[in-house]
């Protein structure tokens, strides 16, 4: 919130790019619910490995949308679409969806499966999802994030874990942006990767053992 000052006067609209399902609600909180776009940066992994100089693997591409989503009866905002001509100029890819809060849950399947869990191993996303061990736990996490979805009201099919599953298998290797913190000292997100699904599913009165590890594994890096 060290950019509220800087924020508060202006009108323009506010997209987040962070990981996890929880920074639009809380910018609404601060700047109204209006301003806020969803979104999120997928198929990218890049890490500062020293200063002014970023290695980046993937395509790079921004999913948003209006937060949390579109009506059924509403047109796309003209802002969001104004936005789409810049990115497209600026040789960006993107996706403008009508459902942003699904896919940043989705995203945050991939997230919670792989990133504690690299950041406990040590291992990259190829070394995590190829190691049948590992693999399972993966899987496990994932299916809990999906059930976290549910008191979000967004469902997540046992199809679109396993396709979430193979995407980051078949990906590059990654070493995530929780390993690359915890490497760095700089304190980790793990309330908005595991912290997010401890509290949905608490809410729904349903264990997530999982993540319970993961946060006891991870908890003092987090500060
Ligand atoms: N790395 C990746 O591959 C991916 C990352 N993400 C998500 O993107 C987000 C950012 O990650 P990433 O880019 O890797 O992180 P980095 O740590 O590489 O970069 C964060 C940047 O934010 C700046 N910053 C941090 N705190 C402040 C502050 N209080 N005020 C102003 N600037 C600040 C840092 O400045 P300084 O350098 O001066 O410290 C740094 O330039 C995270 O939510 C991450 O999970 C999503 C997809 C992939
Ligand atoms: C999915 C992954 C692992 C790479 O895009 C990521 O988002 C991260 O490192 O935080």
């Amino acid at each position: 919130m060290e950019l509220r000052e800087w924020l508060e006067p202006s009108t323009c609209p506010i997209l987040s790019l962070q990981n996890g399902v929880d920074s639009e609600a809380f910018l609404a909180n601060a700047f109204g619910a209006k301003r806020i776009w969803g979104g999120m940066a997928i198929k990218i992994g890049g890490e500062v490995v020293k200063p002014g100089e970023v290695v980046s693997t993937g395509i790079a591409k921004i999913t948003y949308g209006p937060w949390p989503k579109l009506d059924k009866h509403q047109l796309m905002p003209t802002k969001l679409t104004i936005f789409a001509k810049y990115l497209a100029l600026a040789n960006i890819p993107f996706e403008l969806t009508s459902d942003i809060q699904s896919e940043l849950w989705k995203k945050l399947v991939i997230n919670n499966g792989v990133n504690p869990l690299s950041a406990i191993t040590g291992l990259d996303t190829f070394e995590l999802t190829h190691n049948p061990y590992y693999a399972t736990v993966v899987l496990s996490a994932m299916q809990e994030t999906a059930v976290a979805a549910l008191n979000d009201g967004v469902i997540i099919s046992q199809q679109d874990i396993e396709n979430l599953f193979e995407l980051i298998k078949n990906f590059a290797p990654i070493k995530t942006s929780m390993l690359i913190d915890k490497e760095q000292g700089r304190p980790i997100e793990l309330d908005a990767i595991v912290g997010s699904v401890l509290e949905r599913s608490k809410l729904q009165g349903v264990s997530a053992p999982q993540n319970q590890q993961f946060w006891q594994s991870l908890t003092e890096f987090a500060r």
